[in-house]
């Protein structure tokens, strides 16, 4: 990681970002900040805009308007593969694991692809451990149950050694238990990066207790706890009635 940055550099923004399907603004001029080391969530409802806005910060989807900085470089339209290689660590919703290789095999695949073998080896075996992966390290990953695919998903971004880390919906269709040890890793992986974790599960957000950013039709609607958001009148009307 590069020592230049502190805790209160921005490092991600946008500005008035809109993504437009047609006639749907499923993202709405959001002007949106994230500071180093930050931990933070996107939640609301169903439709209100938090995947597009996630893809569009990813390089998945190039916005209609706006801009999008990371690390005050304008990279508004740029691939996934170019905002990777400014060492952002990315798990989407598809899998994106080799199912006939081992985890090891996964994990060094993905250190390998930014680093020399040396420090490659030596982030596996760093990854390995910080992942508790030890014990099926020499499974293929495509016999591993659902959760533990995920975490090998996540040592495949943390192998990076990312500075940033964007996360889609991370613990869908794990068990509670699955889900308190992935809110552990995240915890753990926010020691050395900043995260944007977009989740449903309340239970998850309220485990990794990070800040909040609500989305409702394509726009912020509120930032702040977790706890602040389930007291809001308003922000329990457009989302919590519905969960919580
Ligand atoms: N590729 C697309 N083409 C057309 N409309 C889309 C496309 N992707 C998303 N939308 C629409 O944009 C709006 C926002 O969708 P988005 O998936 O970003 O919401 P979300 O908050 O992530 O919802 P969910 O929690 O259901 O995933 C919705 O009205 C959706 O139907």
């Amino acid at each position: 990681m590069s020592s230049k940055r502190h805790r209160r550099d921005v490092i991600v923004e946008t500005r008035s970002l809109s993504m437009h399907f047609g006639g749907v603004r499923a993202v709405d001029q959001v002007d949106f900040t994230l500071f180093d080391k930050e931990l933070r969530c996107l939640i609301g409802p169903n439709g209100a805009g938090k995947s597009t806005f996630f893809k569009c910060l990813t390089g998945q989807l190039h916005p209609t308007a706006g801009n999008v900085l990371i690390q005050r470089q304008d990279t508004t339209g740029a691939e996934p593969h170019e905002i990777a290689g400014l060492g952002v660590g990315i798990k989407t919703q598809v899998p994106n694991v080799f199912d006939g290789l081992s985890v090891d095999e996964n994990i060094w695949l993905s250190a390998r692809r930014w680093h020399k073998p040396k420090r490659a080896r030596a982030l596996t075996a760093e990854t390995i451990e910080r992942l508790r992966l030890g014990d099926i390290r020499r499974e293929t990953v495509g016999r591993l149950a659902h959760g533990q695919r995920q975490w090998v998903e996540l040592g495949m971004v943390v192998a990076a050694d990312p500075w940033l880390v964007l996360l889609d919906e991370p613990a869908a269709g794990m068990t509670h238990e699955e889900t308190a040890r992935t809110a552990e890793l995240i915890r753990e992986i926010n020691t050395e990066a900043a995260l944007i974790v977009v989740e449903h599960d309340m239970q998850f957000i309220r485990m990794i207790s990070s800040q909040v950013t609500l989305f409702h039709e394509g726009r912020i609607l509120m930032e702040d706890t977790m706890e602040a958001i389930s007291n809001d009148k308003r922000a329990r009307e457009v989302y919590l009635g519905h969960r919580a």
